[in-house]
């Protein structure tokens, strides 16, 4: 038995990568279509080969795993967020925060296409995605010098870039490893959708950050909350470093006396935005409002109210 890496699945085939960075390319066993696993790329499994004819016995423990991109053992992801074209999202951007709080990957921002803002509206941008810095989140912008700001993230790491259709994460991927190749796809202005240029998920190894990235297929929505309503003041750090201090241990921070996390929305210590989402995904977990609220790229990020 031989051990290896998911790095790409394409029609029933599974690309392993061993120790020493050899690929085998294998078919999982009908075993697992029974039981209703499925390996995704990340995985490790266990494999048998003979005459080039691989076969997958068993999937070792996920240490997590992402519905979007389905991805497991991630150890950070690069959220990808244009600033137009597709515009701006807050709604979508902290969506996917959540999932990967919820699932202990560890997020950086990517805020690309600041080369088409004018001076004055850049600016207005990066003190507006301050906060993300303040929150802890490591926050990099277009025209950074990237290397720098990059290489001692990714090294060692299992790294994802994802985020809208047409947010650019194929050129930044491009931008960080130029052997890469990735094809960069044109964005549609007409309606600001972009083209889906990248359709599958696939690890590739950059010797140069010593590390394994995929460049994954862009969405236009994003869902992914299946986890209990309590849970989702966690996934906000700034909530959850707070929440320690409500009066009751069960504060769902909207309309308890006593709550320390609308106490420092008041204070200006936790973002207006950043509790107007909390507050919106509440909701929609409860099942109280409609999980997507939006056309095309264009979400609804009215105040809840
Ligand atoms: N002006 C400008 N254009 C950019 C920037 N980043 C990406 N683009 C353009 O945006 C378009 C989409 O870029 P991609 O890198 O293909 O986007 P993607 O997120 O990989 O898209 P999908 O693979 O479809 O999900 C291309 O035309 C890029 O040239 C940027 O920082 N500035
Ligand atoms: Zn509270």
């Amino acid at each position: 038995m031989k051990t290896g890496r998911i790095i790409r699945s394409l029609a029933g085939y599974y690309d392993l990568m061993l120790e020493d960075g050899t690929v085998e390319r294998t078919r999982a066993r009908g075993q697992f279509r029974k039981n209703g696993q499925k390996p995704l790329v990340g995985d490790w499994a266990d494999f048998e080969s003979e005459n080039g004819e691989g076969l997958i016995w068993a999937l070792h423990e996920r240490e997590n795993s992402l519905v979007r991109p389905p991805m497991a053992n991630v150890d950070l992801a690069i959220v990808v967020t244009s600033v137009v074209e597709p515009a701006f999202s807050q709604n979508l951007l902290d969506r996917q925060l959540v999932a990967l709080e919820a699932e202990k990957v560890h997020p950086v921002l990517y805020f690309s296409k600041l080369d088409l803002l004018s001076e004055e509206e850049r600016a207005t941008f990066k003190a507006k995605v301050s906060l993300y810095e303040a929150i802890g989140y490591p926050v990099i912008f277009a025209g950074d010098d990237l290397q720098t700001a990059f290489s001692p993230l990714l090294k060692d790491r299992v790294v994802v870039a994802m985020g809208q259709t047409g947010a650019g994460k194929s050129t930044l991927l491009n931008q960080l490893a130029p052997e890469l190749q990735l094809a960069v796809g044109e964005v549609s202005q007409a309606l600001s959708r972009g083209k889906h240029t990248t359709r599958q998920v696939s690890l590739i190894p950059v010797p140069e950050y010593e590390t394994l990235i995929a460049d994954t297929p862009g969405f236009s929505s994003y869902e992914v909350f299946d986890f209990p309503v309590e849970q989702l003041g966690d996934y906000f750090p700034e909530i959850r470093q707070v929440a320690v201090n409500c009066r009751f241990r069960t504060c769902s921070h909207l309309n308890e006396p006593g709550c320390a996390v609308k106490e420092a929305v008041e204070l200006g210590s936790i973002s207006a935005e950043r509790y107007n989402s909390y507050e919106l995904f509440y909701q929609i977990i409860k099942g109280k409002r409609p999980v997507y609220q939006k056309t095309s790229s264009k979400w609804k990020q009215d105040r809840l109210n």
